[in-house]
């Protein structure tokens, strides 16, 4: 079993969780209502810039060009059809300028920027790897539901489409095969800190699906 698989194991009861969770089954179903979905969004766009910034950290601590290239590319795509998305989404649901960029922060928002932040600071390959695979593959692992029609309202559609496409399924399984690769690589103390980062990162996306109910 590959290490990618074996953290996902160990931490099957929050990964299930979170995949199988309210918001995931309600958006399939075009359900999610609008106070939900502008909580989510307003905080998840935080949560996006400190994604942003550990994929640069990626880029500058991968051990070969053909990785700084994947994660380049992928870097791209959120900063473009996934930023105007959320700008477009914004503008539906009537979310003023100050909220878009300075919302209150919740705890699982402000608990993801701190450990995107440790991940980044640690300029561990294969921590940064660890976070990033938890929040790439448990995402394609909601929205992955073969044969779902797609939702009327495009702020639910896009918010699935975003996660499920062919580019996106492409850079997980390479993600996961990265983290294999220089898990295997790492002695048993960086598999450690790799691990650990895992782990948390699971707990929090857990929360985060949980605190837009709150
Ligand atoms: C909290 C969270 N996890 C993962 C993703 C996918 O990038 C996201 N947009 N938000």
């Amino acid at each position: 079993m590959g290490f990618s698989e074996r953290l996902r194991g160990e931490n099957a009861d929050d990964w299930n969780a979170a995949v199988g969770h309210r918001f995931v089954d309600e958006i399939f179903r075009g359900t999610v209502t609008p106070d939900v979905m502008r909580r989510y969004l307003t905080q998840d766009y935080q949560f996006i810039d400190g994604f942003v910034a550990l994929l640069g950290m990626a880029i500058a601590t991968a051990d070969r060009f053909e990785s700084r290239i994947r994660f380049a590319q992928f870097a791209a795509m959120i900063t473009s059809d996934e930023n105007t998305y959320f700008q477009r989404s914004f503008d539906a649901l009537g979310v003023p300028a100050a909220e878009r960029e300075h919302p209150v922060l919740t705890a699982p928002t402000t608990g993801f920027q701190a450990l995107m932040r440790e991940a980044a600071a640690s300029r561990h390959y294969a921590s940064c790897l660890a976070v990033l695979t938890v929040a790439e593959w448990l995402y394609l692992s909601w929205a992955d539901r073969p044969g779902a029609l797609p939702p009327a309202d495009f702020i639910h559609a896009e918010w699935i489409t975003l996660h499920n496409n062919d580019g996106f399924r492409g850079f997980v399984t390479w993600l996961r095969g990265e983290l294999d690769r220089v898990g295997a690589a790492e002695d048993e103390p960086g598999r450690a800190v790799a691990t650990a980062f895992f782990r948390r990162a699971v707990v929090l996306e857990r929360a985060f699906f949980d605190h837009i109910y709150d």
